[in-house]
């Protein structure tokens, strides 16, 4: 009887398990439709076309772009597929209406940036990039601006003089051996010593040793790849990676970022401590970027920085000024070389100049702002192959907000990517590298292409390192051009790449010949040039 029981008893356990698994199955399956069908059709921004994945909000479009890195391509697309408003996701849009710049980026736009930015912060404190109050991030930028003023940076132009000899001297190498030159990496060693001069005063010696010993350059990439990839679910990722950071598991490139960083502020520090010591002056150190954090204080409060917040703003630079400089630097080179006539043209303007005095090398800043052709080139290459593609999210403000016809309840969020806009916003040759478009603009039309140029992002959140790129462009690139000759080295059997095929911007195989990997930063690889001295004293 007991055994028997016992049996029942256990079958109605059974039975109880399986309705009860049965009843939670049919709940979640009704939540997620219920969701689902929310998300499609009730949703403030149901109305916005979009991929499925995105409007169902079942996953994450952007994780995709991340993982994928086919950014710019990507967002680009969805404009050819969905008009100027695309929904990618449950609560994000990206637009390419022009109304949206002002309202986004303007100077006083009540946008705010999302939480998407946390991920991009370098260190304990947030920096300039990641802070999203709008108060704290005024009074940081207040601290800081003085380090990046163009002022400022002039009288660090010797610094980047002696890294280009220094760039030079190894590119001698190449055309003595007759090897193609990585101009991809390479430009991007010198963009990081250039970072580095600047802001600690020493650079990190990628250009003279000819190797990234300290394993920078993918310190940085892997930095970028976590912040874009978990930016695109703060709610989760932020904590996710702060946990994972304590545990020393997370934020690799981040923690590797700022100990180097850190490295370098206590070099620094000591060899200032040094010369006292040794009865010199600071006066040469006093110049970089480092002891201007230092000085620094808020104009409004008089307060100055902490220890920490120097160090996060240290590591910025470096995170934030070297990857983005040499993927301009190399789009520059690039399109003037493979754009019929532009190339030429850069020529006859350097000649004309050198030949009437006006311009002398190494390149001083003053005589290579003077440049319009050169100039209008460093422009078409921010505009056609912005560094940065990602759409750059910001969140509607309290009581919502209208941009065109569409509404925008308070929290939701729009961006625009700079990439797809560009190929959109400036007539119908947007999607051709013409720099002549910068010089035959009435002044009018001029106005109204600045604005629209998002390379730098705007307002109050524009990029406060843009002095510092243009300056070095400006010195490097004519001055690159005006010493040596260079071809694309055909990709293929034989030659030094890794891929055998190139992979544009625009996601097509051997569209161009690089290799693109486009995430918040669209990166070239196996960028390789043939180099040969130019006979110089023909010319002049
Ligand atoms: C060609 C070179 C560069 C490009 C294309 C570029 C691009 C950008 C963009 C698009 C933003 C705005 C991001 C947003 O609003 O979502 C930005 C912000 C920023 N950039 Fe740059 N950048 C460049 C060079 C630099 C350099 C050299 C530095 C530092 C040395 C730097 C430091 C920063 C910082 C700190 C911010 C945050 C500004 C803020 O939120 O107030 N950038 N940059």
């Amino acid at each position: 009887m007991v055994k028997n029981y016992t049996i029942v008893h256990l079958d109605w356990v059974g039975h109880d398990d399986k309705s009860a698994s049965k009843l939670i199955t049919a709940t979640l399956v009704a939540v997620l439709v219920a969701y689902v069908t929310y998300n499609l059709f009730l949703h403030p921004l149901a109305g916005i076309p979009g991929p499925f994945i995105s409007r169902s909000g079942l996953w994450s479009y952007r994780v995709n772009r991340a993982i994928f890195r086919d950014a710019s391509q990507s967002y680009d697309k969805l404009h050819d597929d969905y008009g100027a408003y695309v929904r990618i996701g449950r609560n994000h849009v990206m637009t390419a209406d022009p109304a949206a710049v002002n309202v986004l980026y303007g100077h006083s736009s009540k946008w705010t940036k999302s939480g998407f930015y946390h991920l991009f912060r370098l260190g304990p404190p947030k920096g300039i990039m990641s802070e999203t109050d709008v108060k704290k991030h005024a009074a940081l930028r207040r601290a800081s601006s003085s380090a990046y003023s163009i002022s400022a940076l002039l009288e660090l132009e010797v610094s980047v003089d002696i890294m280009v000899e220094k760039l030079f001297r190894q590119l001698d190498g190449f055309v003595e051996r007759k090897q193609p030159w990585n101009a991809g990496l390479w430009l991007q060693w010198f963009a990081m010593d250039v970072v580095g001069d600047l802001a600690f005063g020493k650079n990190f010696g990628l250009i003279e040793k000819a190797t990234d010993t300290n394993n920078l350059i993918p310190a940085v990439e892997d930095f970028v790849f976590v912040a874009t990839l978990m930016g695109t679910f703060p709610t989760i990722g932020d904590p996710l990676f702060t946990a994972a950071s304590a545990a020393g598991a997370g934020g690799r490139g981040a923690a590797h970022l700022m100990q180097v960083t850190q490295e370098s502020v206590k070099a620094r520090l000591k060899r200032a401590e040094e010369i006292v010591k040794a009865g010199g002056t600071t006066d040469e150190l006093q110049k970089d970027m480092l002891s201007r954090f230092l000085r620094a204080k808020d104009p409004e409060t008089g307060k100055k920085l902490t220890v920490d917040q120097i160090c996060t703003s240290a590591t910025q630079v470096v995170g934030a000024g070297s990857d983005t400089t040499a993927i301009t630097m190399r789009a520059i080179i690039y399109y003037t070389l493979v754009t019929p006539g532009v190339y030429e043209k850069l020529m006859e303007e350097l000649e004309a100049a050198v030949s009437n005095g006006s311009l002398t090398f190494p390149t001083p800043y003053n005589e290579g702002v003077k440049l319009e052709y050169f100039q209008a080139i460093v422009k078409e290459a921010l505009r056609y192959y912005p560094a940065v593609p990602w759409p750059m999210p910001r969140v509607a403000p309290e009581g919502g907000a209208h941009i065109g016809d569409h509404y925008f309840p308070p929290g939701s969020r729009v961006g625009m990517s700079a990439y797809a806009y560009h190929r959109r916003a400036y007539g119908h040759d947007s999607k051709r590298f013409r720099p002549e478009r910068w010089i035959e603009a009435t002044d009018e039309e001029k106005k109204e292409m600045e604005k629209n140029l998002l390379s730098f992002g705007g307002g109050a959140r524009v990029c406060i390192g843009r002095n510092i790129s243009i300056m070095e462009m400006t010195k490097v690139i004519p001055y690159l051009f005006w010493t040596y000759h260079f071809s694309i080295t055909p990709r293929g059997p034989g030659s030094p790449h890794k891929y055998k095929q190139g992979r544009g911007s625009d996601g097509v195989l051997d569209s161009e010949s690089w290799y693109v990997k486009s995430s918040w930063f669209s990166s070239q690889y196996d960028f390789f040039l043939d180099v040969k001295k130019r006979d110089v004293e023909a010319v002049q």
